[in-house]
């Protein structure tokens, strides 16, 4: 006889990114544990309203509606994107899974295959993120930030000839009006459409956001025990070098106090005995930046933690606060 386990609700947000990567994690999830997934797509504030993110208290609006459906029962786990959870604790609530991180670059979609290098002088570049912004004006003063929104397919939508878009501009101004876009490659990967990237952005060009790449399993803390169906499940797929890594990135952006729309972008991994943290702190032009790294054999939760409090600290003690409005709610 099998045991009979209740189906675990696994939520996310109803995006075609987040669908695609919650379908793939609840097959994990029930390979490992042997039980049914149901999965539960949750409206979050950032679906719903339209104004700048900004003024709804920032990119935390797609987690906030989530974990509220954890804590008060309609979803078990629920999965984020790692760089979209506010990195305050929520109590109740346990983040029991990191998941093996894939690839953590931004990358830019242009037309004509061009490169950030061969875009002609003014090329307008769509991106709604200031550290992306400020990333793009510091390689190239010249360009043209224009601030856009939407989910993943809208903003490609935006670059005319892309693989995979409409061919012709429907909606006149809103298709095909930018020379490029900037979007995480991992989001690209996960909805199919990374043959749109006409370059992948290495760290000493771009520093992706903290925790980008990776996702975030969240459930009840109760529900975390590895005594338990789900426990165990969660345990099987976090993966300890990724956990490591956006322990130190979050860390970091913890001690900041930046919010997820500050001009800051930090990655860390982990290589032999050693974890290393590189960050970015940069004014909204970017024409002035700071740059520091940061290395520890601290191999632990403890010792993550501090290399990104402590790579904070040096940050702030190099005046990384004057550089930009770190809660980011600036624009
Ligand atoms: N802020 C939106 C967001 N949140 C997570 C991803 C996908 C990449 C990831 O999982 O890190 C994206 C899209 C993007 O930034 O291009």
């Amino acid at each position: 006889m099998t045991e009979i386990v209740a189906s675990v609700k696994v939520g996310t947000r109803g995006s075609r990114l987040a669908l695609g990567q919650t379908g793939q994690i609840a097959d994990v999830l029930t390979g490992v544990g042997g039980f049914e997934a149901e999965i539960v797509t949750v409206r979050t504030d950032g679906d719903v309203l339209t104004g700048p993110l900004s003024q709804m208290g920032g990119t935390g609006v797609f987690a906030a509606a989530l974990r509220a459906a954890v804590l008060d029962g309609g979803v078990d786990v629920a999965v984020h994107s790692l760089k979209d959870l506010p990195t305050a604790a929520v109590p109740g609530l346990t983040l029991a899974a990191v998941p093996a991180r894939v690839d953590p670059r931004d990358a830019l979609c242009s037309r004509d295959s061009l490169s950030l290098a061969e875009l002609p002088a003014g090329a307008s570049v769509g991106t709604g993120s200031p550290r992306r912004a400020a990333q793009l004006l510091a390689a190239r003063p010249d360009l043209m930030i224009v601030d856009i929104r939407g989910n993943v397919d809208t903003r490609l939508g935006r670059v005319a000839g892309l693989p995979g878009n409409a061919p012709a501009a429907v909606v006149p101004g809103k298709t095909g009006d930018l020379d490029a876009v900037v979007l995480a490659a991992a989001g690209l990967s996960r909805i199919g459409r990374l043959d749109t990237v006409t370059e992948y952005l290495e760290a000493d060009v771009m520093l992706p956001a903290p925790g980008q790449g990776a996702l975030a399993l969240e459930c009840r803390t109760a529900d975390a025990e590895p005594s338990g169906v789900l426990g165990r499940a969660l345990a099987a797929v976090d993966d300890a070098d990724t956990r490591l890594a956006v322990t130190a990135e979050r860390a970091l952006l913890a001690r900041l106090e930046a919010g997820c729309a500050a001009p800051v972008g930090a990655f860390a991994f982990r290589k032999g005995s050693m974890l290393y943290l590189e960050a970015v702190v940069c004014s909204l032009d970017g024409a002035r930046s700071l740059r520091l790294k940061k290395a520890t054999d601290g191999l632990t939760s403890v010792g993550a933690t501090l290399l990104g409090i402590e790579l904070a600290e040096e940050l702030l003690a190099g005046g990384a606060a004057d550089l930009a409005d770190l809660s980011g709610s600036a624009k």
